[in-house]
This record gives structure tokens, C-alpha cells and sequence, in this order.
């Protein structure tokens, strides 16, 4: 591949061992981190996502505690696990693991966690203070995904300010708050959200000098799609089952023939997921030297 590879597991990795400083100073002062996960539901992905992050708080010295409950949990049921998560003092912040199973209201639900405890900068307060922290530092968390995405760009020095980014995708988690990230003053890009009924979506990804793709459609960007030298992140994933292995393996939105073409290429996987873990770690930490 001609494109630089942004590497999310090493790019996470620095993060990680400045977290871990940062941890070992709040438990000097008596503060011991811990992250929440509350998890409902059987998914295989959604399983494997919330493993790992009980591994990564392991690793920089984080407590973590885990609450999995049945799909068939009544909303009363959730309600009465986030009230909890609530009011544990050791857990010092958490996450709801999405998407919940049908039947229950996500948005319902993220509305009830304290949002001083949201690890996952999804609490309609916090998106509140994305909007409204424009120009200023306000202090609480931002999505995961969209802050791995700053963080990654800027430690590769890839320039943000003035360029112009295309999302496509318009998620809760990515799509929806990237734009409002990397329109703030300091960050300066100009962005252009497109989805599923954007017309014309090649002529816009044409225009891009940086592309985050974030869908769930396994090849959707087209190698002949991408300027010359542009950044591309690749943050979809869809699970397919090799025919000839029988194996399952994760897809991103992004065809591979991208990587002759892009200057810089974050994959998937290898990519913005790490970076995503990384920044619900920055999230907790952040949290906790707050308390
Ligand atoms: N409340 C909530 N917060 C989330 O942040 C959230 C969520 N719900 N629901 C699902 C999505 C998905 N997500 C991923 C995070 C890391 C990887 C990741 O680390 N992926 C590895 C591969 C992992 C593997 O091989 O299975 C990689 O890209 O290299 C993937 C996906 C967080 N999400």
C-alpha cells in the first residue's frame, strides 16, 4: 500500500501509557477509576467489544465492573441497573453497551445515566455540551470514536484546519457528533454529513481531503472515489463469513485498493476501534481527576 498507515493498536498503545501515569497519580491520592459496563442482551460482537474493554482497564490499572443482563430485561429491569451504576461509588464512569435489544428505548435509557458518569459522552447533556462547547473548553467527555478519530489525525500531524472532511454516515456514535468535533474553533475543518439517501455520494467523497466512512457496508468506498494524498478512516464494520474457510472476519466500508490511492489510511481493523477503547479509558480518567 502507498498510503501511511494510521495505526490505531500503536497510536492507543501511547495513549494507553499516558493513562496509565495519569491513574497511578489519581490512586496516589486516594481515587481508584473504575468503568461500568452494562451490557443486555446475547450479541457475539457486542460480547467481544465489551471483553476487550475490561481487558484495556486491566492493563492501565482501571477497575471495571460488569452487569449483563438477559435480552428478555424488562425496561424496569435496565432502568434499575443504570440507577445502580448510578449510585456505586466505585464505578466512576460507564457505559451502555448499544445497540440495546429491540423493544427498549436507547435514548430512554442514555437520558437516565448521571452524566458526570457517562464514559461514553452520549448523555444528552454531554452531546449538549458538544454543541455548545464551541470555542471553549468545557469539561465533559466526547464520543469515543469521533475524539479517537482528532486524537489519531493529530498525532500523524495530518492536516485538519480549513480541509475539507466528508462523513459518511450519520450514527449516534460517529457520523452524528464528528462534525460537531471537527467544526469547533481549534479544529476548523469544514464537514459535509452524507448517508444513506445522499444522492450524488461519489461527487462529494471526491471532494474530501479527509474521509471517515462509517456506514456498516462492507467495500461502499471506491478506490476511484478518493482524491489523490486524501486521509481515509475506516470505521465500519460488518461481519462476513469466509466461504472457503468458514471463518468470520470483519469487513470495513472502505475497499482495499483505497491504500493506492489515499495518503493516509486508517484500516479496519487495526484502526479507529483501538482508538475508540483508548479514548473510553481517556473518558474514565478525565472523569475521575474531575471527582
Ligand atoms: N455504548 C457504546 N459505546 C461504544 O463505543 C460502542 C457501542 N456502544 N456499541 C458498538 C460500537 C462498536 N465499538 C467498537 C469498539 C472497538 C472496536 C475494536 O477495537 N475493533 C478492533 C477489532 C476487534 C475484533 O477483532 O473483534 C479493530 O478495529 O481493530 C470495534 C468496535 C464500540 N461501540
Amino acid at each position: 500500500m502507498t498510503a501511511v498507515k494510521l495505526d490505531g493498536v500503536a497510536t492507543a498503545t501511547a495513549v494507553k501509557n499516558e493513562l496509565r501515569v495519569r491513574v497511578d497519580a489519581l490512586k496516589a491520592r486516594g481515587i481508584t477509576p473504575g468503568l461500568g459496563t452494562l451490557l443486555v442482551g446475547d450479541d457475539p460482537g457486542s460480547r467481544s467489544y465489551v471483553a476487550g474493554k475490561h481487558r484495556d482497564c486491566a492493563e492501565i490499572g482501571i477497575e471495571s465492573f460488569r452487569v449483563d443482563l438477559p435480552a428478555t430485561a424488562s425496561a424496569d429491569e435496565v432502568r434499575d441497573a443504570i440507577v445502580a451504576l448510578n449510585e456505586n461509588p466505585a464505578v466512576t464512569g460507564y457505559i451502555i453497551q448499544l445497540p440495546l435489544p429491540a423493544g427498549l428505548d436507547e435514548n430512554a435509557m442514555l437520558e437516565l445515566m448521571d452524566p458526570a458518569k457517562d464514559a461514553d459522552g452520549l448523555h444528552p447533556t454531554n452531546l449538549g455540551r458538544l454543541v455548545l462547547g464551541v470555542g471553549s473548553t468545557l469539561d465533559s467527555p466526547l464520543p469515543c470514536t469521533p475524539a479517537g478519530i482528532v486524537e489519531m489525525l493529530e498525532r500523524y500531524a495530518v492536516p485538519i484546519s480549513g480541509k475539507h472532511v466528508v462523513v459518511v454516515g450519520r450514527g449516534l456514535t460517529v457520523g452524528r457528533p464528528i462534525g460537531l468535533l471537527l467544526t469547533r474553533k481549534g479544529l476548523d475543518a469544514t464537514v459535509t454529513l452524507t448517508h444513506s439517501r445522499t444522492t450524488q455520494l461519489e461527487t462529494h467523497v471526491r471532494q474530501a481531503d479527509i474521509v471517515v466512512a462509517a456506514v456498516g457496508s462492507a467495500g461502499l468506498i471506491r478506490p476511484e472515489w478518493i482524491k489523490p494524498g486524501a486521509a481515509v478512516l475506516d470505521v465500519g464494520i460488518t461481519r462476513v463469513v469466509d466461504p472457503e474457510t468458514g471463518k468470520g472476519r470483519l469487513v470495513g466500508d472502505v475497499d482495499p485498493g483505497v491504500a493506492e490511492i489515499a495518503g493516509y489510511l486508517s484500516p479496519m481493523p487495526g484502526g479507529v476501534g483501538p482508538m475508540t477503547r483508548a479514548m473510553l479509558l481517556k473518558n474514565v480518567v478525565d472523569a475521575a481527576e474531575r471527582l
